[in-house]
């Protein structure tokens, strides 16, 4: 990808900088990517902790980058601890919050005084580190934020602060919590009646200092600030709402399915292409497993990065699975039940040892959900998930676990036809029915159907030359990030 570049002094140099939790690096991954294709000389960072594991899951020159795209590091803030340590989310926020503008700034000023590669003339951050945006008003250069949710999600967050002014949020008397939930809200340019319970969650405080509210407003205020904001989605998905978001946050570009822009022009066999991001290591087991199976039998389970079950919902998982008598494939990722991963019954995995391979890591998903062998995908629906299922054309049992997975769960069954609910609480009959739904049922077809439609909408937009994202990406290079008309 070299060759789309002219010499490094004539080279435009983007810093790339996602949110340090695996839901945010692998699309700002695909966008560095793409990025690089158009010429840019890129400097990716991760923090320390998530640099170390990926040289740990990847191997120790997985991180050596290129001449051209090269790959470095800030502290995240937190105490240094071992890389096998969960990090708390609620810290990390307030950690990123306080204590990375300064080694970022620094590492500007060091990458800007080497005499081998170009000057910083833009940073690409996650929406979620917006300390970035004083880094790039103090250099006077521009910023772009990927935004990482859907569109709905961020028309959402953005009137949280009106939530807390009519006194909606936090809640008073937690005992009122199933009234609170089925509130309606009206007001939210093009939001039709939502009501609270599906709302990217955090509505269900009763703590007028609610961490999680506090981080959302301060996002949402800062946003404001930057050239442009991608957002991973495409204009037929969420079109009305990307238009009123527009007259809130003009400069809000929609360009997804990233995955597909990169699809389609990142050859996945060069070295650029091979650059990955896991936090684990991968295995490599189930996809000779899957290509013993035939189309669309297979109901693959994944709950994403940072889903914590309880025991009693991995047991009604597993006796769900068991009693659907359907293939499956369930990788159980490290410190994803709280407690203890190990404890799925023997009678369990005897009685399913023929149809189910259990997996405990992590395993290549975007491979996965394209396997001619996955004909449905019980998620949790993280975005990337979300979107990584529409492009494979697998229909979803959706149960989400917090954040912007309510609203995607609501939008997946209610909106865009391609999900089915299986209820908050966990239980086995239900898991047993929804299987067998979606995967043998008449409603699974018709949303098999619709993936598959929403799936060609998603190409469309990323086609060149006329691709509602693939315009919008040309847009931003072209006019923000190089400054041509
Ligand atoms: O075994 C696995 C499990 C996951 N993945 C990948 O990891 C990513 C997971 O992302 P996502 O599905 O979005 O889930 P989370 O990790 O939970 O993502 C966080 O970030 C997302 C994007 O902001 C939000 O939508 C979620 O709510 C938030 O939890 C995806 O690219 C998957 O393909 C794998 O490759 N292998």
């Amino acid at each position: 990808m070299e060759q789309h570049g002219g010499s490094s002094s004539q080279k435009r140099h983007a810093v790339c900088i996602p949110y340090p939790a695996q839901g945010h690096i692998n699309p700002m991954l695909k966008l560095a990517k793409l990025l690089h294709a158009r010429g840019f000389h890129i400097t990716f960072v991760n923090t320390d902790y998530n640099h170390r594991r990926i040289l740990r899951s990847r191997g120790s020159h997985a991180l050596d980058g290129l001449p051209s795209f090269r790959f470095e590091t800030i502290p995240d803030g937190l105490p240094w601890t071992d890389v096998d340590a969960k990090q708390d989310m609620f810290k990390l926020i307030d950690s990123t919050i306080n204590n990375c503008l300064a080694p970022f700034k620094e590492l500007i000023l060091r990458l800007n005084s080497g005499s081998d590669i170009p000057p910083v003339s833009c940073i690409v951050s996650d929406a979620s580190m917006s300390f970035t945006i004083d880094a790039a008003e103090e250099l006077k250069i521009p910023v772009i934020l990927l935004w990482t949710n859907t569109a709905t999600a961020l028309i959402l967050y953005l009137h949280y602060q009106k939530l807390i002014q009519k006194e909606i949020i936090p809640l008073k008397d937690s005992s009122d919590l199933k009234k609170h939930l089925e509130t309606e809200i009206d007001w939210i340019p093009s939001m039709k009646k939502i009501k609270l319970k599906d709302f990217p969650d955090f509505v269900t405080t009763t703590d007028p200092q609610d961490p999680m509210i506090s981080f959302i407003l301060h996002v949402t205020e800062r946003i404001k600030r930057a050239s442009a904001i991608f957002i991973n989605t495409f204009d037929n998905l969420e079109h009305n709402v990307l238009l009123s978001l527009r007259s809130l946050l003009p400069q809000v570009y929609s360009v997804g399915p990233l995955q597909i822009l990169e699809h389609r022009e990142i050859d996945k066999n060069s070295e650029i292409g091979r650059l990955g991001s896991n936090l684990w290591e991968e295995e490599t087991e189930s996809l000779d497993w899957l290509d013993t199976k035939a189309g669309k039998t297979v109901l693959y389970v994944n709950f994403g990065s940072l889903t914590i079950l309880t025991r009693d919902q991995i047991l009604e998982f597993a006796w769900g699975l068991a009693r659907s008598g359907k293939e499956f494939l369930w990788v159980v990722r490290s410190g994803m039940v709280d407690g203890d991963d190990s404890i799925l019954p023997a009678e369990f995995l005897s009685e399913t040892e023929n149809r189910g391979l259990l997996i405990r890591g992590w395993c290549s998903q975007e491979k996965v959900l394209s396997h001619p062998a996955i004909g449905g995908f019980l998620t949790h629906c993280g975005w990337n998930s979300t979107l990584e299922s529409l492009f494979a054309g697998v229909p979803m049992i959706c149960w989400p676990f917090f954040a912007d997975q309510l609203t995607n769960r609501k939008f997946c069954c209610d909106n865009w036809g391609i999900g089915i609910e299986i209820g908050e609480e966990v239980k086995r009959d239900k898991v047993e029915a929804v299987v067998k739904e979606l995967m043998d049922g008449e409603n699974g077809m018709r949303l098999r159907e619709k993936v598959v439609e929403w799936r060609c909408m998603a190409e469309e937009a990323s086609a060149s030359p006329l691709g509602s994202s693939y315009v919008n990406f040309e847009t931003v290079v072209n006019k923000v990030l190089t400054g041509h008309d």
